[in-house]
């Protein structure tokens, strides 16, 4: 890693923890290539310009992470204008709550789509070109608490995110002889769209609040914190981890 501008991607950074993720990266006056869907186009531009605020270089780029010629396009397109990463940030994620016995095979294979599959593609087309630049970087996948528990509405859902952590170990293993770390950022629960919904359920909110020992659940910027604390330097031998960011839910069983 050098001391130039940094060069930085995040997936699904149109909104929640991946528009925090963006604009923290900002902060350091990086270049972010912002991934966002097809279709949400306005809510891309917004984080632009909280990154251009931060004091950050933005580039939205519109890829749907599940969609293999998208993802190379999309590829082509930030090489073209940064060159090769030197951090990549696999943030973009579905969580379609459903019931275990109204999961449909299109909503099962969308959401492993989406959330394993993306990245896979994007790791696999933005490593190639870090690893042909030979400067080292960073990967940084965003999993969940739900890789090492159930959720009795996530049967879809957390098998992709356990899914997402085996992937970094093994990446961990492919990538650090070309100087590249690949490790999992697992938050606990963080009010976004994703979860707005269900946190709004009777009793939910409360029942987090009683199990998590901070009192409360997380904001975007408490994940963000810890992805970026997984890039610095410092962070250098940190490799193949799982890093649960959920102020103690895990932990707090009686
Ligand atoms: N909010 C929470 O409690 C938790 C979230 N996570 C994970 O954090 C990540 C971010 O989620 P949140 O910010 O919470 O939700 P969110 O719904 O606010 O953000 C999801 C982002 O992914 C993008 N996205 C969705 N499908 C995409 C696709 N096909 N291609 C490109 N981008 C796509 C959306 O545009 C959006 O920017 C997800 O991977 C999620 O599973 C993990 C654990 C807990
Ligand atoms: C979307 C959920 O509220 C959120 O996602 C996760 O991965 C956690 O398990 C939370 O339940």
């Amino acid at each position: 890693m050098t001391d130039e501008a940094q060069r930085v991607l995040v997936t699904g950074a149109a909104r929640g923890i991946g528009r925090a993720t963006a604009v923290r990266f900002g902060r350091d006056g990086a270049r972010v290539a912002i991934n966002y869907p097809p279709g949400e186009r306005e809510h891309a531009e917004h984080t632009a310009e909280l990154v251009t605020a931060a004091g950050g270089d933005p580039y939205p780029v519109a890829a749907d992470v599940a969609d293999p010629t998208q993802v190379a396009a999309m590829a082509e397109a930030v090489h073209a204008e940064f060159g090769p990463l030197d951090v990549l940030v696999n943030n973009a994620g579905i969580c379609p709550f459903a019931d275990f016995f109204d999961i449909d095979v299109e909503l099962w294979d969308r959401t492993h789509q989406v959330n394993l599959r993306g990245v896979f593609l994007v790791t696999q087309a933005f490593t190639r070109q870090m690893v042909a630049a030979g400067r080292g970087g960073r990967v940084v996948s965003v999993s969940s608490i739900s890789a090492w528990v159930g959720g009795s509405h996530q049967v879809h859902y957390c098998a992709t995110k356990a899914g997402i952590s085996s992937l970094m170990k093994s990446l961990a293993i492919v990538l650090a002889p070309h100087g590249i770390t690949c490790n999992a950022v697992l938050p606990g629960t963080v009010e976004t769209d994703i979860n707005r919904e269900d946190l709004a359920r009777p009793g939910k909110r409360e029942m987090f609040a009683q199990r998590i020992p901070v009192g409360h659940t997380g904001v975007p910027d408490d994940i963000a914190g810890a992805i970026w604390l997984l890039t610095r330097p410092e962070a250098g031998y940190v490799n193949g981890a799982e890093l649960l960011v959920d102020g103690g839910m895990f932990v707090n069983l009686q």
